[in-house]
């Protein structure tokens, strides 16, 4: 990144601001879908800076997200119209399962390129921004913005389990967990959940944005879960993991067969092993939907990198604070949780 000469700090202007927060909300859309990619998002804009085109990556083997934009922008006819791309993460500069967002960026007029995050993967050249400002165009990182800590704080955000998997090799985890106004976690016999419709949703939006399931036996056991995204839309035809923590000998085998149709489904007797379990998957972020028992080893081992707690009061009101490991976290992208206090009932929505 330092690589990059230009004013510091200089000013973001407004509408590159809200042009990042666009990219950002697009991307996310597709959150849960990009594995092993990272969600990334796009804005073009024209010099007076009205938004031509909004684009993200959708998912791995599919173009990414300049790339899209651009063959959004001739297929609405505005190509010439480009001067300014705003983008999530530094444009790649290397050919992997697509040609270089670099080069799509280049065949376009575009004079001034504002990037979020470096791209984090120790795996690829980059460069990319030092690539496009030696061809003359004016690059501008958002880190070095006297004003861009908000947005860069999204781009994190949104980069968060990526980063974390290039930096440490395995996903990113949150855990969730419901107790009632008994401090129990354990649902009325004949039911799954306890929680009110609204957190319900909630949960099943978070199985819709991660990659997969971690749970334990005892769970599988009690619930015989389905683990599906239901109560709100899903990504089409995605297979998800399912990390079951225990001994295999311990889950019905018509439980396993069902779950086989949809998820890659592995065994991982001891949590310790989860670090290098979720490694050997391609998942950015997983949730972690398990009972006391694993629960209690979990936090013991450290193994979390943000835990959502669920508190249902006495009067059937769910209260949701989130506790974060890492000065950054991908839950803080649901608009609801700026406003939330920890002991304060909000829900937060796609
Ligand atoms: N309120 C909520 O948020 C949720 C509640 N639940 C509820 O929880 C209940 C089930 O909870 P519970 O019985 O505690 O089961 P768990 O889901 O916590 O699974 C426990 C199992 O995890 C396995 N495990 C793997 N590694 C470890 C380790 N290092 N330490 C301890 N256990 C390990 C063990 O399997 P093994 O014995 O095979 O070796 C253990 O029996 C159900 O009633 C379910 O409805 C479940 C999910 C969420
Ligand atoms: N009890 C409880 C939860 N429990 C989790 O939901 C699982 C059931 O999933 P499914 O079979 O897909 O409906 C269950 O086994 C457990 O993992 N979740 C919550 O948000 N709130 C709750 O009160």
């Amino acid at each position: 990144m330092n690589s990059i000469s230009q004013p510091f700090p200089h000013t973001m202007p407004e509408h590159v601001g809200a042009a990042f927060d666009m990219a950002v909300s697009e991307a996310w859309r597709f959150a849960g879908q990009t594995a092993p990619n990272p969600a990334v998002g796009c804005v073009l804009l024209d010099a007076r800076g009205e938004v031509l085109v909004i684009a993200a990556h959708h998912k791995a083997g599919a173009l990414h997200a300049e790339r899209l934009a651009v063959e959004q922008a001739h297929a609405l006819g505005v190509v010439e119209r480009i001067h300014t791309a705003v983008v999530t993460l530094e444009p790649c500069n290397h050919t992997g399962r697509t040609p270089p967002c670099t080069e799509a960026l280049l065949s376009t007029p575009v004079q001034t390129v504002w990037i979020g995050c470096a791209d984090p993967n120790p795996h690829v050249p980059g460069g990319g921004a030092a690539y496009l400002q030696a061809r003359g165009l004016d690059v501008r990182w958002l880190a070095h913005a006297a004003n861009g800590g908000a947005c860069l704080a999204r781009c994190k955000a949104l980069l968060a389990p990526f980063a974390w998997r290039m930096a440490h090799g395995r996903p990113w985890i949150t855990v969730k967990q419901a107790v009632n106004a008994q401090g129990n976690m354990v649902p009325p016999v004949g039911s799954t959940t306890f929680t009110t419709r609204q957190s319900l949703e909630f949960a099943h939006i978070l199985r819709r944005v991660t990659d997969g399931i971690v749970t334990g036996t005892g769970t599988i056991q009690a619930d015989l879960p389905a683990f599906t995204v239901r109560h709100v839309p899903d990504h089409a035809n995605r297979r998800r993991v399912l990390v079951v923590c225990g001994a295999p000998n311990k889950v019905p085998a018509h439980w396993q067969e069902q779950a086989q149709a949809r998820f890659d489904v592995l065994f991982c007797p001891d949590c310790a092993d989860l670090p290098a379990v979720l490694a050997s998957t391609s998942a950015l972020w997983v949730m972690v939907e398990a009972g006391p028992t694993l629960l209690r080893a979990i936090s013991a081992q450290g193994l979390w990198d943000d835990w959502l707690h669920i508190r249902q009061d006495a009067q059937g009101c769910d209260h949701f604070s989130v506790s974060t490991r890492h000065d950054i976290s991908p839950l803080s992208l649901f608009p609801q949780w700026a406003r939330c206090t920890q002991e304060q009932a909000c829900f937060p929505v796609l």
